[in-house]
């Protein structure tokens, strides 16, 4: 995007739309069939929506008043110290990659649509192409390469023509009657009566996060914009467009299927549904977006860990590896370390049994960590302020974050202190290394690395005890 000049409002909302679409918008329906009747469906969507823009709007204000706060673990380190520095930004980190390893998922189902030897996107012949995707991405990022604005329009154009294609026949096929039918009964969970609204407005909050997982990239742009007004319209308006498709992509089939069938068919769903609705044209249309959307998405999802990881080595958070930079200005480690963890996990989705799910709810736990101290900024900093209304906006986005995460399952986020463990190592390295507090950890960091090893150690043992399906 072109620096000099400063970002209008359209390009802002574009890139707040833009930047939370990935593969999530084409698997809903069906992810959110399995658990919820469409009248939940809709009240969780009211509950995120708000939650989300609260987030977003705290992020706006924060990047404004703090312009030299770089990257999301910022405002946590700035609030709250190193340590708590290292936690948002390795949650980020996991988070970006574990994302990737669910684009995986969805990216090799969809060629399955083409090629059988892919169909259902778990198996030896998907791994081995997916893995090949991975190594190529970090590749060209090794490259240095960086995201041109031209490619950019081309990805979003890309992925909005087979959304609004969808959408437009969804509205022409859709049926009142078949919609209405059974509004707020679960018809799909097998108990008389179905599950209660409450059951089932629980099941649509981790899938509709991390739909929207993503939008955090967009604020950061707020400080390009031509005018800080702009930059705060641009959220609310991006959020509302993307909350508009979100909403209508994910509901419009209730009136075409019966939540038993939209429960049941193949991920990802767009693509089928779409085919069942115009013929079989209409699969290969969603899924040539589809595929490009993720490849898209996936490029930029490589590039932001690294990143993150660089910047966090500047910050001495990290050791200073995860900061060097090869000629053409990559940080190899870095890509190179998260290539293999793709690699590794991308191994152990042959014996998952629902891989997408899982990977996108280990990525979505894990960017709440990040959420979650960037609302505890808010609220502190505008709070010091003295800035009310500020800081409601701050509690709201706190509050829904731990709810949401709390109601969504707390166990992601155990599994997750797993994956913080290497990073304990890392971080106490660059203690050692940049020889802060003597190269020690501090009191408060030993009790908090022995809260998330004890948190990794309870993901562990409930994965082994069969309490947490893999
Ligand atoms: N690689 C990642 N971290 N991806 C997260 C983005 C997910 C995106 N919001 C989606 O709907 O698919």
């Amino acid at each position: 995007m072109d620096e000099n000049k400063g970002l209008s409002l359209g390009a802002l909302t574009a890139a707040v739309v833009t930047s939370s679409i990935g593969s999530g918008v084409f698997t809903l329906t069906s992810s959110l069939a399995g658990g919820a009747a469409p009248g939940p469906v809709l009240l969780a969507w009211l509950v995120v929506g708000f939650g989300i823009l609260m987030l977003a709007l705290s992020l706006n204000n924060l990047l404004l008043k703090k312009p030299d706060a770089e990257g999301i673990h910022a405002y946590a380190q700035e609030g709250f110290g190193n340590f708590a520095g290292f936690v948002s930004g390795w949650g980020y980190w996991l988070s970006a990659w574990l994302g990737n390893v669910a684009f995986a998922t969805v990216l090799m189902s969809s060629l399955g649509y083409f090629l059988p030897m892919f169909k259902g996107g778990q198996n030896v012949a998907s791994v081995i192409l997916a893995s090949v995707v991975s190594w190529v991405l970090t590749f060209i990022v090794n490259r240095g390469v960086e995201s041109a604005a031209a490619v950019n329009t081309i990805i979003t154009i890309c992925k909005l023509i087979p959304l609004f294609a969808f959408i437009v026949v969804g509205i022409f096929v859709f049926k009142g009657g078949m919609f209405t039918a059974h509004f707020w009964t679960n018809v799909t969970s097998g108990v008389a009566g179905g599950s209660g609204i409450w059951t089932q407005f629980k099941s649509c909050l981790m899938i509709m996060m991390w739909v929207f997982v993503g939008v955090e990239g967009a604020s950061m742009l707020s400080s390009r914009a031509k005018s800080k007004n702009d930059a705060g319209r641009a959220t609310i308006i991006g959020i509302i467009s993307l909350l508009v498709i979100y909403v209508l992509a994910s509901v419009l089939p209730y009136g075409y299927l019966s939540q038993n069938e939209l429960a049941k068919i193949n991920q990802p769903a767009m693509l089928y549904i779409f085919q069942d609705m115009v013929g079989k044209w209409g699969g290969a249309f969603i899924s040539v977006g589809l595929i490009i959307a993720i490849l898209g998405a996936w490029l930029s999802w490589t590039m932001l860990p690294a990143d993150t990881t660089m910047l966090m080595a500047e910050e001495k958070l990290l050791p200073s590896y995860f900061g060097k930079k090869n000629k053409n200005g990559a940080p190899t480690f870095s890509l190179v370390l998260t290539a293999a963890l793709i690699q590794v996990f991308l191994l152990v989705l042959l014996f998952s049994e629902e891989a997408y799910n899982f990977a996108l709810s280990l990525c979505t736990a894990a960017i709440v960590v990040c959420y979650i101290f960037v609302g505890m900024y808010q609220v502190k900093f505008s709070a010091q302020n003295k800035d009310t209304k500020q800081m409601w906006i701050g509690i709201f986005a706190l509050a829904f974050q731990v709810i949401a995460i709390t109601l969504a399952g707390l166990h992601f986020l155990l599994l997750c202190c797993i994956g913080y463990i290497p990073g304990l190592y890392f971080y106490y390295r660059a203690k050692k290394e940049f020889d802060i507090d003597d190269g020690k950890l501090t009191k408060a960091e030993i009790i908090y690395s022995t809260l998330i090893v004890i948190g990794a150690i309870a993901g562990v043992v409930l994965v082994a005890m069969g309490l947490i399906t893999i």
